[in-house]
Order: structure tokens, then C-alpha cells, then sequence
């Protein structure tokens, strides 16, 4: 079975467009674990344009599931991560600027860097995955940080998808080959969806975790969207 870790920073950026607490970010989680999700997610970046550190400290008292904390482990990131706890931290290279991640690591390239963070999160009993391109040198040099997993970048797979399905999953596929010979877990995530799941985890062998926020919030949006539109008819009647 592949888990599901359901990703809230939407919700956040959601509730910050107006101030106020609406939506209740932590009533909205508790809810997703009750919907039987086993996993939440969040990234907070650097400007708290969406996850606040204090939404992520507020968190940790109330997520009973899985919690997964993403991010660039700049030094604020690692003293909230060491902090919080978490089940797990995903490494993400990001810019401080980047409105969304956009690559994996290179840990051939930061491979020094990655060893001394994963040494340190996992001296705490977080365990540890390294975002990372399906690029068979980037999960052999994730290998060799020492993390329990990666997390598979799948927007590129979410890109092709719909013009070349096996194109698409083969680099995946491979990847995931690798990561088994390497013993590392397998995580994926970026811009999956109800569209592409389905084939994603049928043809990628032993993906422990998925998680998913913008297509599945925007989903959430669209299948609620006629009954709330209806909801409000009846009562304009
Ligand atoms: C690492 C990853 O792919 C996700 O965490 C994604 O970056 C979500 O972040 P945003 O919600 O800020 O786009
Ligand atoms: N790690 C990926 C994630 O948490 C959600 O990414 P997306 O579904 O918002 O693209």
C-alpha cells in the first residue's frame, strides 16, 4: 500500500488571502486524517507566504498520522525541524524566491552538506528524505548521504503524462530500480493527481508515500463546487 500524506499549504494560503482564521488550518487536517489520509504535509518557506512556523509548531500537537515537514534546511528550517519532531523531514533545494520547487538536489554536488544534515536529523529520530530528479547518479549520491529516502520530483512526469504515458513513468521506473538496489524507501510528489496517480503507482514499484496539495485541493474545489453552489440556491429560494 502507498500512502497518502495530503500537503496543507493551499489551506494556509487560502486562510492568509483574508487574514482571519477561515480556513481553520488545524480543523482541516484533523479532518483529512479523520477522511483516513495518513499523512499531512507542509512546507514552510521562507516568507510564510503559506505554512507560518507557528502553524507548524501548532501542528505538532494535533497531527495523530504522519507528519512530513519539507524544506530547505537553511539554519531556521533545522531548529524548527529539530524542534517539531516531525515523523519525517523532506530535503528541498529550493530558492528563497521560488514559487514553487522546482529540481531535485544535486547530491553529488552537496553530498558533504546533505551527510552532516541528515546526521543531525536523524540523531534526533526524524527520519529523512532528499527530494531527487529520477536520475539514477542523483539516487545513487542520495544513497550515500546516509537518508532513509527520497522523494521523487514528479513534475516532469505530470507534464508528459498526457502526451506519452511511458515516456513519462520510464526515467521513474528506473529511478525507483536504483533506490530499491540502494535500500533507500521510495516517496514521490509534485503536481500529482487524480489524472495520473493511478498509473504512477501501478508501474513504480515499492512507492511507500505519496504526498499531494495543489491538484488535490483544486479538485476538493471543483467536486464540492456544485453541491455548495446548490447549497446556497435552497436557501435563496
Ligand atoms: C517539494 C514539493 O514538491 C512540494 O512541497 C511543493 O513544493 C509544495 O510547495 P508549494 O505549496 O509552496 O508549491
Ligand atoms: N512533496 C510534494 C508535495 O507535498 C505536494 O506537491 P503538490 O501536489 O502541491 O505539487
Amino acid at each position: 500500500m502507498t500512502k497518502l500524506s495530503v500537503n496543507i499549504n493551499k489551506i494556509a494560503t487560502l486562510r492568509n488571502s483574508r487574514g482571519g482564521n477561515v480556513p481553520n488550518l488545524l480543523k482541516v487536517a484533523t479532518d483529512i486524517e479523520a477522511f483516513g489520509a495518513q499523512g499531512i504535509t507542509i512546507h514552510p518557506r521562507p516568507d510564510e507566504r503559506h505554512i507560518k512556523y507557528e502553524d507548524a509548531r501548532a501542528l505538532k500537537n494535533i497531527v495523530t498520522t504522519e507528519f512530513n515537514i519539507e524544506g530547505n534546511p537553511v539554519p531556521k528550517f533545522i531548529d524548527l525541524v529539530l524542534d517539531i519532531k516531525p515523523t519525517q523531514v523532506t530535503l528541498v533545494p529550493d530558492a528563497v524566491d521560488a514559487i514553487t520547487s522546482n529540481a531535485g538536489w544535486d547530491t553529488l554536488t552537496h553530498k558533504d552538506f546533505l551527510k552532516e544534515v541528515i546526521a543531525t536529523f536523524k540523531n534526533a529520530g526524524i527520519r529523512t528524505s532528499i527530494f531527487t530528479d529520477a536520475n539514477i547518479k542523483m539516487v545513487e549520491g542520495a544513497a550515500e548521504t546516509g537518508t532513509e529516502r527520497i522523494e521523487l520530483y514528479t513534475e516532469s512526469y505530470a507534464q508528459q503524462f498526457s502526451l506519452d504515458k511511458e515516456n513519462s513513468i520510464a526515467p521513474f521506473i528506473e529511478a525507483a530500480k536504483t533506490a530499491n538496489k540502494c535500500n533507500l524507501g521510495i516517496n514521490a510528489g509534485h503536481d500529482l493527481s487524480l489524472d495520473n496517480i493511478e498509473y504512477f503507482k501501478e508501474n513504480v514499484p515499492d512507492l511507500l508515500e505519496v504526498s499531494i496539495g495543489h491538484a488535490l485541493i483544486c479538485e476538493s474545489l471543483y467536486l464540492g463546487l456544485e453541491n455548495v453552489v446548490n447549497m446556497y440556491l435552497n436557501k435563496l429560494k
